[in-house]
């Protein structure tokens, strides 16, 4: 204990003593709004990558087709495609037209030909028949139709999906398996996209463990195997995780050398002997942009700038006390930086119904980890901020206001980047 105070005493400055005011804290909504404007203020960034890096980034700049779609007239189905009225004569080759042929001969009145799916429709052409509704008579001489046929049928106009030019998406869309698919349909190699915020992580504390079972006042780091996984779900590149010893010359060298656009510390957020994170900040000048936030768990968390265009978000300790503090301050902050806020994925808090009935703090919002099930949201147990068992069975987070809510009660709901792979029936509820 000595030897860490000494060690915060210089040159960086020893916390105030005794425990820290609580009139800095922000009201929850206040601090997610603080952390969104924090996003917005950092200079705009874009990049071009191939097609397959650019999975999970948001477009930088709308997606316009650079070719007509489909960029000809193409047969819709196996058949013939025929020119005018029936029966027609056959033409030509056995094999017919097949996709990904060159420029097809026209067609003469009267006349039908074999037509691959796919393949250019000849100048002249009228209709296509489906295989199933034509035949042909013995002597392969002439065509007949099975039902009516009208003009145009089975055959895909060129541009008949898009012209070339036309907006295909808008800028800040998220890059979907399905992005990828219509961006190379529309003759993209590359796109222009935001890239990936990168995060580091900065796990504190000497009494943690890597591996193993909890032994003599140790304790396995539950975040450290958490955060990356979940940050990379928000649509961060996490640059790195380190553990570091409580030390506060390591704390002020790892942030300051650090290269990541948001640098992400858990625990050493309150006013311990070895809780570093404020006197750290302090020392580099930093501005604290959220000191402390009206919400359980995890009112010790905090959000600073600590270089231009540069942040960092302070959670706490205590396992789902960080969790609480990632949705909070990260998950908003890093929604700007990644240029996924004006996207369709920006589906925001919604509410639900509660089930139960939750018991409020008298004066700080509450997180409470919950459970859909059908159109309302069930509370979970093991709910305290030292504990993962609630938020592992949950499948979003409810934010209960002060004086807490009734059964039957209208809330508003965090989702959990994982909510839609649903989440198992729990035996906590
Ligand atoms: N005098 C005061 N003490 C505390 C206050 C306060 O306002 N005044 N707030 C309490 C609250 S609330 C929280 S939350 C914690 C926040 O603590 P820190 O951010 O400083 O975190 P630590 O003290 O380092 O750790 C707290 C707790 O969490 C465990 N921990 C830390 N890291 C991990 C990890 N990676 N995996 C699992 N568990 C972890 C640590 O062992 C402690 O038990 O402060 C309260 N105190
Ligand atoms: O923020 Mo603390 O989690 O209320 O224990």
């Amino acid at each position: 204990m000595e030897e860490a105070l000494a060690l915060v005493s210089a040159p960086v400055p020893a916390p105030a003593p005794g425990p820290r005011p609580h009139h800095r804290a922000a009201p929850w909504h206040r601090a997610r709004d603080i952390a969104v404007a924090a996003g917005k203020a950092a200079p705009r960034r874009s990049h071009r990558v191939p097609l397959a890096q650019a999975l999970g980034e948001t477009l930088a700049a709308p997606l316009a087709a650079l070719t007509d779609l489909p960029s000809f007239d193409t047969s819709a189905m196996d058949g013939w495609v025929v020119a005018g009225p029936g029966p027609w004569r056959i033409r030509g080759a056995a094999d017919g037209i097949l996709a990904g042929h060159a420029a097809p001969a026209p067609l003469a009145d009267g006349e039908a030909v074999r037509i691959a799916t796919g393949a250019r429709i000849p100048a002249e052409a009228t209709a296509v028949l489906r295989s199933e509704h034509a035949h042909a008579d013995e002597a392969k001489a002439l065509l007949h139709a099975e039902r009516d046929v009208v003009t145009g049928q089975d055959i895909r106009p060129r541009g008949q999906e898009c012209r070339s030019g036309d907006q295909l998406l808008p800028a800040a869309a998220l890059v979907t398996p399905a992005v990828l698919g219509l961006a190379a349909a529309a003759g993209y190699d590359e796109l222009s996209t935001v890239p990936r915020p990168r995060v580091e992580i900065f796990v504190l504390g000497d009494e943690l463990l890597a591996e193993g079972l909890p032994h003599e006042g140790l304790i396995r780091d539950a975040l450290g195997p958490m955060l990356g996984p979940w940050l990379r779900m928000l649509g961060a590149e996490v640059v790195a995780t380190r553990r570091l010893k409580d030390d506060a010359e390591a704390l002020l060298a790892a942030v300051t050398g650090s290269e990541a656009d948001l640098v992400l510390t858990t625990g050493g957020t309150a006013a311990g002997p070895v809780d570093h994170v404020h006197p750290v900040l302090r020392a580099m000048g930093a501005e604290l942009l959220v000191d402390g936030v009206a919400v359980r768990p995890g009112h010790p968390m905090l959000l600073a700038r600590i270089a231009a265009g540069k942040h960092l978000v302070g959670l706490p300790g205590n396992p789902l006390a960080a969790v609480s503090a990632l949705l909070t301050l990260a998950e908003p902050l890093l929604r700007e930086l990644a240029g996924r806020a004006g996207g369709a994925a920006a589906t925001g808090p919604y509410t639900a119904a509660l089930r139960d009935e939750v018991h409020g703090h008298p004066y700080d919002t509450r997180l409470v980890p919950v459970v859909h099930r059908g159109d309302r949201v069930v509370p979970l147990h093991y709910n305290g901020p030292a504990m993962l068992r609630g938020i592992a069975a949950a499948d979003g987070l409810a934010v209960v206001l002060p004086g807490g809510a009734r059964a039957g009660q209208e809330v508003e709901v965090l989702d959990l980047p994982w909510g839609e792979l649903g989440a198992g029936e729990g035996c906590f509820t």
